[in-house]
């Protein structure tokens, strides 16, 4: 048996966020292409040689990228819509698709299956799909140089068109064909390089596939395969691989699975359809996914079990999923609870675990201790009094179906909330957050390294919450809020005051082009200490007679957007942020709060991969919004917001939610969505986002018009809403004080127009 480790891919990103920090200052102007490129490739490079340093055997390249994988094959693929024509070619088209300009907008963002990844979606209007240049023979050429022999890695051709955007059913043998044609040219490329392996990833693999999509692979790895003359080896991951009867027959000659998430059911399918004998098996043993040191004794376990199962010649031990999801090391974590610090495994650590399984599998070296010790680890943490706090279990134990539902139905409520809040029809809001301009996180940053006090910090948000108050009733909004200067994120923020939770100082990972989020770890029980958000709330209502809502992040977000301990259910976890949630609200309402808004932005995102397990998945979530939120008085307005996916088949969940007011992102679904609104009449009120806050450009008044006009027709009016997207935390004071004048304007008009009527 030969055994070799490998990664699917490793985070781009660099320790310090170097390559953030490069591609920031490129689009700022302050370095120009040609240092953009060198910089990039000294990080690229560096990723190489860490990776080989740490053993891994097989080196992943073409896991790099200048912005987003799926907008680098688009691009090379001439996926380019005509409203970009008018850009410089290169680089500028490229960064013009993923952020926008002033004058053209942006490609659309969503999320990368289950994970807190977005990518720019391709989008396909009927243009020829040409391979134009790329940079995927210079990774793999740089790293010949360094005498490593890589494993260029490419998202895979079935996922790829899963995933693109406005192919229409007659379009679609044409655009298959084109990619047919594309990847094949790009791979026969690839292929003269020198490499023996390609790898292409097929996520979509793992999602429930019907006897058409099935053929369709087929198709497209007979014909792909047929014309290059390099080994291919495709990866599944996220779940276990679906129709495994098929794919595992396709005329490739390797196979990554998912022995993590999809454990049961890939042994499974082993056991019943085995493994073909010439085909290498990628054992997907090390959880790619979370922060969690393996237990490598298992580890060992369940790879010679598989082994015993389908008897492969050649092991390819790697991680679940690329290592993109988990931060890059966790040897500089200094101020993490000293329990917690051997219990932790990022991208590194992941590594450095995988060769220890090698090691343990091909006996090459003693490992005896380091299983030993991986084992003693895993027994402190499950052990630790964190995990076991009585007053959580209690809680828990006491809930009654009461806790879940509101007193009063919505009619009723609707009816009570439209007296006691006194709002004007079309009322205009915003989703939270205010730009967090650099005076914020510089004055964050000072406070942080102790350079300013406790109070002065304190009194610079205050007078950022007032000055924002002030613009506010400027631009003429009905219901405000204070801005959410005093967060960095909003999960971070309220996992630095909840028990149960650790945070990292540098653990940071990608979730958008160069956003960036360092989610928190959920360790032990999850409660509730004391007020989180009632002051800075309190502290900005005193300067409005409008009512400033409350803001709060709902507890499956607070779930997903976190790194969670594997000892419990997710349900039970999401319970106690639930119920720690609760808490807060009841304290929110005792200081007159009205309004109290709670974002569920990751609600979809968590949702399983596979259709049978939708069910059980949005019981348990949708239980945890409603013990959150369903404690208040009738008078009191729960709003909620959801962003960055598409929600036209997402209707029976958000009303199940039971939220008095729902504020949704419609940049990516809006035409659908009015669709479905259409048929499935929503009760509650509702905004449609009038406009995509990715962009700096600032819309039009007629632009957000047509949108909401659109909307009249299926919303009733005592039920509009007029808001954003999304937060506004990433765009600059001026453009949004002009898109938020524009957005008043419309309500105006729309108060007018319906008045008329
Ligand atoms: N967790 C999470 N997931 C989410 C979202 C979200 O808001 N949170 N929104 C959606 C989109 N994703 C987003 C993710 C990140 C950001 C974002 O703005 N990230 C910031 C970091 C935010 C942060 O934690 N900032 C810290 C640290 C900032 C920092 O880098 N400070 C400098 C120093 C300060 C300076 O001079 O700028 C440093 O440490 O070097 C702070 O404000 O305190 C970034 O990458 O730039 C936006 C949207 C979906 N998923
Ligand atoms: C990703 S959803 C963001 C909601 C949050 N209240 C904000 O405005 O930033
Ligand atoms: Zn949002």
């Amino acid at each position: 048996m030969i055994y070799e480790t490998t990664v699917i891919g490793y985070p781009y990103i660099g320790e310090q966020r170097q390559w953030k920090k490069t591609v920031e200052s490129f689009w700022k102007g302050m370095i120009d292409e040609q240092t953009l490129h060198a910089q990039l490739k000294e990080q690229r490079l560096e990723n190489v040689k860490r990776q080989y340093a740490l053993g891994v055997e097989t080196i992943t390249t073409g896991d790099f990228t200048y912005y987003d994988r799926m907008l680098d094959l688009a691009t090379a693929f001439n996926l380019i819509p005509k409203r970009y024509a008018e850009v410089e070619k290169g680089i500028s088209t490229y960064y013009a698709m993923a952020r926008g300009t002033k004058d053209v907008v942006a490609s659309e963002m969503t999320k990368w299956f289950n994970t807190n990844y977005h990518y720019i979606v391709p989008e396909y209007e009927g243009q020829r799909l040409r391979l134009q240049s790329h940079r995927y023979i210079e990774y793999i050429d740089e790293a010949l140089q360094l005498g490593v022999t890589p494993k260029p890695t490419f998202i895979g051709p079935y996922t790829f068109f899963t995933l693109t955007k406005g192919i229409q059913k007659e379009q679609e043998a044409a655009f298959l064909l084109d990619l047919i044609h594309v990847y094949t040219e790009l791979l026969q490329q690839v292929a003269q390089t020198g490499v023996t392996w390609i790898q292409l990833e097929e996520p979509a693999f793992t999602t429930t596939l019907n006897d058409e999509q099935q053929q369709l692979i087929q198709a497209l790895y007979t014909q792909i395969c047929e014309q290059v003359d390099t080994k291919i080896f495709v990866t599944t991951y996220f779940e276990a691989c679906s129709a495994y009867d098929v794919i595992s027959q396709l005329p490739i000659d390797g196979l990554g699975l998912d022995f993590v998430h999809g454990k049961k059911e890939n042994i499974e399918n082993l056991r019943k359809h085995g493994f073909p004998e010439e085909k290498v098996l990628g054992v997907g043993i090390v959880n790619g996914r979370d922060i969690w040191a393996a237990n490598l004794a298992q580890c060992v376990t369940d790879v010679r079990a598989i082994e015993q199962l389908v008897q492969p010649t050649h092991v390819w031990l790697q991680t679940s999923c690329s290592l993109q999801h988990v931060p890059v090391s966790a040897m500089h974590e200094t101020k993490l609870p000293q329990f917690l610090q051997p219990s932790l495994a990022f991208a590194d650590e992941k590594i450095r675990e995988l060769v220890a399984i090698r090691q343990t599998l091909d006996g090459t070296e003693q490992t005896t201790n380091i299983l030993a010790e991986s084992l003693q680890q895993q027994q402190v943490l499950l052990g630790h009094k964190s995990r076991h706090n009585e007053h959580v279990a209690e809680a828990l134990r006491t809930l009654q179906p009461a806790h879940y539902t509101r007193d009063i139905p919505f009619e009723k409520r609707q009816a009570l909330q439209i007296e006691a809040l006194q709002l004007p029809d079309f009322p205009t809001t915003t989703i939270g957050s205010f730009p967090q301009s650099t005076a914020v996180k510089q004055n964050r940053a000072k406070w942080r390294k102790q350079a300013i006090s406790n109070s002065e910090y304190e009194a610079f948000i205050e007078e950022e919450m007032k000055r924002w108050i002030t613009i506010q009733e400027e631009i003429g909004l009905d219901v405000l809020v204070h801005g959410e200067f005093e967060r960095t994120d909003m999960v971070e923020f309220f996992g630095e005051k909840l028990d149960g939770f650790a945070f990292t100082q540098n653990g940071w990972v990608v979730s958008y082009g160069s956003r960036c989020v360092k989610p928190p770890i959920i360790y032990g029980d999850v409660a509730w200490v004391s007020p989180m958000t009632v002051n800075e709330i309190k502290y900005a209502q005193q300067y409005t007679q409008k009512h400033v809502k409350g803001m709060l992040t709902g507890p499956v977000t607070i779930l997903n957007w976190s790194f969670v301990r594997d000892d419990i259910p997710r349900e039970v976890v999401a319970q106690q942020i639930a119920l720690a949630l609760r808490k807060e609200i009841a304290s929110l309402e005792d200081a007159n709060v009205q309004i109290i808004q709670v974002d569920e932005p990751a609600l979809r995102e968590g949702l399983p991969l596979r259709k049978e397990q939708h069910a059980d998945y949005l019981r348990w979530s949708v239980d945890a919004f409603k013990l959150a939120t369903s404690g208040v008085a009738a008078t009191t307005q729960i709003h909620t917001h959801m962003c960055y996916c598409e929600f036209n088949d997402f209707l029976a969940p958000i009303t199940a939610l039971d939220a008095d007011v729902i504020s949704l992102e419609t940049s990516r679904s809006h035409g659908e969505l009015i669709d479905v609104l259409a048929t499935d009449a929503y009760p509650y009120g509702i905004g449609l986002g009038v406009y995509d806050i990715h962009s700096p450009r600032v819309p039009s008044v007629e632009e957000m018009l047509t949108i909401a006009t659109d909307s009249l027709h299926v919303i009733p009016r005592q039920n509009f809403w007029v808001n954003p997207d999304c937060g506004l935390k990433t765009r600059g004071e001026q453009e949004t004080i002009a898109a938020l004048s524009h957005m008043v304007e419309v309500a105006q008009q729309l108060r007018q127009r319906v008045t008329v009527q």
